[in-house]
């Protein structure tokens, strides 16, 4: 379990602007080095508004983008192209403007597609394509992820894992449908905490004063199912990126020396 790291940003536009930079350098790194990289997105304003400062961003295209693997933290169900879809969402941000391998681009199944109002079959699918896409160097049935980033909810739910509710408590599958869930759609598909764990690092993205609570909850030692994003963390890096206001309610021996 890697420590949270923290870095604080002036504001939530800075934040997105700085964590689309991070996320550019980690990518051509790991094709550097291995060829591709495997980056999995969430959805959420925070989410996409990455994506869109990745796509205005000037180094954009030193990302090799017919090598690079994408997969979803959680997706609502809901039909194909949904405006309310994380998947739409990204394409409307970045994916559509540039040249990805379509077959890299790993988006959750929709509620028209195979499955229908199967949820937990269209779960058992994307956790299936995890499984073949994890080579026998990643014992598990994910890939390792270079990179696994995640919202987080006023409630300190990351991905679809509310507190409290059963997906949260899942300690073998990677992938669960949701049901009832009290951010709207009801009905989700999510990694669970199993699966998010398996990346080299995770980020976790809150910026506005709506977050306060949540980060600092999180971050002070509540337990992974009253705070699910508690539980979210790297096997080499956890990296909490806010803005100044979703930092406002930390004790400051949390706040990172740069910010004193
Ligand atoms: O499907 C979703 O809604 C997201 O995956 C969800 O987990 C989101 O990341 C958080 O709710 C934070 O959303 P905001 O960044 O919009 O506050």
């Amino acid at each position: 379990m890697s420590t949270p790291q923290l870095v604080v940003h002036r504001d939530k536009e800075l934040m997105a602007q700085a964590a689309a930079a991070r996320l550019i350098t980690k990518i051509v790194d790991a094709q550097a080095s291995r060829g591709s990289a495997s980056v999995v997105l969430t959805g959420g304003r925070n989410g996409n508004g990455l994506l869109a400062a990745l796509a205005a961003a000037p180094a954009r295209d030193a990302i090799d983008w017919g090598r690079l693997d994408l997969w979803w933290g959680d997706e609502r169900y809901l039909p194909e192209g949904d405006p309310e879809r994380n998947h739409t969402q990204a394409r409307e941000a970045l994916l559509d403007a540039v040249p990805l391998d379509p077959k890299r681009v790993h988006a959750m199944p929709a509620s028209d597609g195979p499955y229908g109002a199967d949820v937990e079959a269209a779960a058992e699918a994307y956790a299936a394509e995890l499984t073949r896409a994890a080579g026998p160097e990643n014992h598990g049935s994910v890939p390792t992820f270079d990179v696994l980033m995640l919202g987080v909810g006023p409630d300190t739910h990351v991905a679809s894992l509310f507190p409290e509710l059963p997906a949260v408590r899942e300690t073998e599958r990677t992938v669960v449908g949701v049901h009832g869930a009290p951010k709207p759609p009801p009905t989700r598909v999510s990694l669970t905490l199993p699966a998010i764990r398996a990346a080299r690092e995770v980020w976790l993205l809150a910026a506005g004063e709506d977050k306060a609570q949540a980060v600092a909850m999180a971050l002070s030692g509540t337990g992974e199912i009253q705070a699910p994003a508690a539980g979210a963390y790297g096997r080499s890096r956890t990296l909490w990126l806010l803005d100044a206001a979703a930092a406002a309610r930390l004790p400051r021996s949390l706040y990172p020396p740069a910010s004193a």
